[in-house]
């Protein structure tokens, strides 16, 4: 895989005098502390509550003692302060914040405002709403059919699957996010032929971790020596437990995380709420706490997801760097082959999907496999994917687009890689 490039400013980037990983963690954790008690201050969590990063609900209790509350540290690269709560005056400096993919975009609506228990799993709402088999969509009817004994297994793994081979444990994940872009990444390597991988989601390490890892074998597709066994399901990388739950299945097993615009995530993620339950509230509605104050709801699921700064610290008490990839969810729609490209290369595999895999398909608006040679129909997502989004108030973008921004400069800092979410000039 090519690194990414150089950071120049982004202290940690690879392409900087990069400090010992360790420290860097401990500054990442300590700021996003900093960061996170300004936010409960402003009462982002409600009144008088003071609350580390760790009581964010879902995230894990960060082990490092440098997370704790009141350890002298150097703040996060911005003050957040501006950012999270209190009334945020508009920045005259900021690019106009334009509504969403106009193009793709049409109804409102909204979904419930679900504040989560701590430890509680994220993705019980997308139990509930996501059936679509291209979603995150695994009943558990499916998967104890994919599970039962006797099963081919692979929970919808491609139709030419022979029976041989073995069921093996995944070596490698795709760990989130919900609506980065998972469900196409998935598809694409599994074009490749020393990949196999179960087509529903297992859900195993946050719902099912109880049925054990026999089950969680079972509910795999057969493979060859040499085959890499894999599964996606993208509320793995909120869910508290998840971490040490497949470090303790194997602490080498290879992590991918795709990401997107955390604001574009969020709407995205209304979206298909609101085709479930069209009589939500409004996006403007369920992202404030309190809109006169600007005081956006981080507890609300839809944002809270795309604070991958927190979430990834919970990762990292786990795993090294080296062992989790991060893809750009926007690159893998304009560039899905140099995307894949780094996908294969580190799982270690011989770069095989290529552009000649994909093609732009004008309808979808979308890149898609093409159609492989003995099939007749080509492979893009389903209507799930690639919804319309509604048009939300470029208000309420920009502020969210400024809530944002330091957790994102943090995790660009944690990544060493700068998505430039704020160079966008729109929401798409
Ligand atoms: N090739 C291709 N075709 C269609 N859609 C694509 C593709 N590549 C990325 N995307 C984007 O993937 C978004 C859905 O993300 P996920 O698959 O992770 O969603 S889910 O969490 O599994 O429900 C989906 O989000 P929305 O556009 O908001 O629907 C797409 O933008």
């Amino acid at each position: 895989m090519s690194p990414p490039a150089a950071q120049p400013g982004v202290p940690g980037g690879r392409g900087s005098k990069v400090p010992p990983a360790r420290k860097l963690l401990c500054m990442c954790s300590l700021s996003l502390c900093l960061t996170y008690l300004c936010y409960s201050l402003m009462g982002g969590t409600g009144p008088g509550a003071l609350r580390s990063p760790a009581a964010l609900p879902g995230t894990a209790a960060p082990r490092s003692p440098a997370t704790l509350p009141g350890t002298a540290l150097p703040g996060p690269p911005r003050s957040p302060a501006g950012f999270l709560g209190g009334s945020v005056a508009p920045d005259p400096s900021a690019a106009p914040a334009r509504a969403g993919n106009s193009s793709r975009e049409g109804a409102a609506g909204a979904w419930p405002r679900t504040p989560l228990a701590p430890g509680e799993v994220i993705t019980a709402q997308s139990g509930a709403f996501e059936r679509d088999p291209q979603e995150s969509s695994t009943t558990d009817e499916e998967l104890s059919r994919a599970g039962s004994p006797g099963s081919r297994g692979g929970g919808g793994s491609s139709s030419t699957t022979p029976d041989y081979g073995e069921k093996r444990l995944p070596q490698a994940l795709i760990i989130g996010v919900k609506k980065g872009g998972t469900r196409a990444l998935l598809e694409a390597i599994r074009a490749h032929p020393d990949v196999r991988a179960v087509g529903t989601e297992p859900h195993f390490f946050d719902r099912n971790y109880e049925k054990g890892l026999e089950w969680y074998r079972n509910v795999m597709p057969k493979t060859l020596d040499g085959q890499i066994t894999m599964e996606k399901t993208p509320s793995y990388f909120v869910t508290n437990e998840a971490p040490r739950r497949i470090h303790s299945m194997a602490k080498d097993t290879k992590l991918i995380v795709v990401v997107r615009n955390p604001v574009t995530r969020a709407i995205s993620d209304y979206t298909q709420t609101l085709s479930k339950k069209p009589e939500i509230p409004t996006f403007e509605v369920l992202a404030f706490k309190n809109r006169t104050l600007g005081l956006i709801d981080a507890s609300w699921s839809a944002i809270r997801i795309g604070i991958y700064a927190l979430h990834l610290e919970n990762w990292l008490q786990y795993f090294p760097l080296s062992q989790i990839l991060f893809v750009s969810g926007e690159r893998l729609i304009t560039d899905p082959a140099g995307e894949m490209a780094k996908v294969q290369d580190f799982l270690g595999l011989k770069r095989i999907v290529t552009e000649k895999h994909f093609y732009f398909n004008k309808t979808k608006g979308f890149p898609c496999l093409k159609k492989p040679e003995d099939s007749s129909a080509p492979r893009c997502l389903g209507k799930s994917k690639g919804r319309t989004h509604p048009k939300i108030d470029p208000d309420v973008i920009h502020r969210l687009r400024k809530f944002y921004k330091p957790f994102n400069v943090m995790f660009y800092q944690m990544t060493g890689q700068d998505f430039q979410w704020e160079q966008e000039e729109s929401d798409k």
